[in-house]
């Protein structure tokens, strides 16, 4: 089978990259984070043909995903659709069965946890995982000290106090994480995964336990993460609204397969979409 083909059906077109010169200067993206790639190279996140079973059942089946750089992508399913699984094989903490994940052109599927990282891939996990005891500041400087392109000398990036001022949290820098609440610790989570200058990030349901207004800002940082960093981002989440608002391309996963893909307005009318959410029909 034509892999290559096939994705190319299978994908959206890029977005459109904003020019520095069409936005305000907050908006435009930190110094450090801009990245020259071979002419032909797709900037981004591209998984091809990603199969993984448990037990001989699949748990994802045979997807094809996409988000380049400047995209929000999001991903959702009901119970069981193979959402976190797709997390943990793009990010390393599983291995495929079958298919490709490449950043930037380069392969980086079979590669750990910490090869993804390093390649541009960092995530944020469904139950909140911070160093609890340790503050703010600190969980997010073990993640800019560990950063290994950093410590090679390779990439500067925005720094520590930097990424706290752009997450809201550099009030609360010196407090313990474990000590903040729920809408905060995501927060602390998310600069985390950002002190690794990721080109994507992967985060897995970031406004579960958030309030209409909490929700409302997440939606703003995304937005801003997406903007100022550089980067792709992929959500997984179960508040529709919230992920309809963020999305700029949508997928949607049941039993493991992608069943539909494309702009949220156009998946929100899809009669396969509405069946699997409402267990019934579309209206003609
Ligand atoms: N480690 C595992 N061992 C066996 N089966 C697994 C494992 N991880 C996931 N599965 C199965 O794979 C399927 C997909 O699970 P997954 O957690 O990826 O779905 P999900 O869409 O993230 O669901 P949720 O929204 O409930 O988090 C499910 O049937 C699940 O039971």
């Amino acid at each position: 089978m034509n892999l290559l083909r096939k994705a190319e059906v299978a994908m959206p077109p890029p977005p459109a990259m904003s020019v520095p010169g069409d936005v305000p200067p907050e908006q435009r993206l930190l110094p450090g984070v801009e990245k020259k790639l071979r002419p032909g190279v797709k900037a981004g996140l591209v998984v091809q043909g990603l199969s993984k079973k448990f037990g001989g059942i699949y748990a994802v089946k045979d997807v094809y995903l996409d988000c380049r750089i400047g995209q929000i992508v999001g991903l959702i399913g009901p119970n069981g659709a193979g959402k976190t699984t797709m997390m943990n094989l793009i990010s390393g903490a599983l291995r495929p069965d079958s298919g490709v994940v490449f950043i930037d052109g380069e392969t980086v599927s079979a590669a750990s946890p910490a090869d993804c990282a390093e390649a541009g891939i960092a995530r944020t996990f469904q139950n909140i995982r911070l160093f609890k005891r340790m503050t703010v500041r600190q969980n997010v400087e073990v993640a800019r000290i560990t950063h290994r392109r950093v410590a090679k000398g390779k990439e500067s990036g925005p720094g520590v106090d930097e990424i706290l001022k752009l997450l809201n949290l550099d009030g609360l820098a010196e407090l313990k994480a474990g000590n903040l609440p729920y809408g905060h610790q995501r927060r602390v989570e998310i600069a985390r995964a950002m002190a690794l200058s990721p080109r994507v990030i992967l985060l897995d349901e970031p406004a579960a336990g958030m309030n209409e207004q909490e929700s409302r800002a997440l939606i703003g940082s995304v937005q801003m993460i997406r903007d100022r960093f550089g980067c792709g981002v992929i959500v997984i989440d179960h508040d529709l609204k919230f992920i309809m608002e963020v999305s700029e391309h949508l997928y949607v996963m049941h039993l493991g397969e992608v069943i539909v893909h494309g702009p949220p307005e156009q998946v929100r009318h899809d009669e396969r979409v509405i069946e699997i959410y409402l267990g019934r029909k579309a209206r003609k």
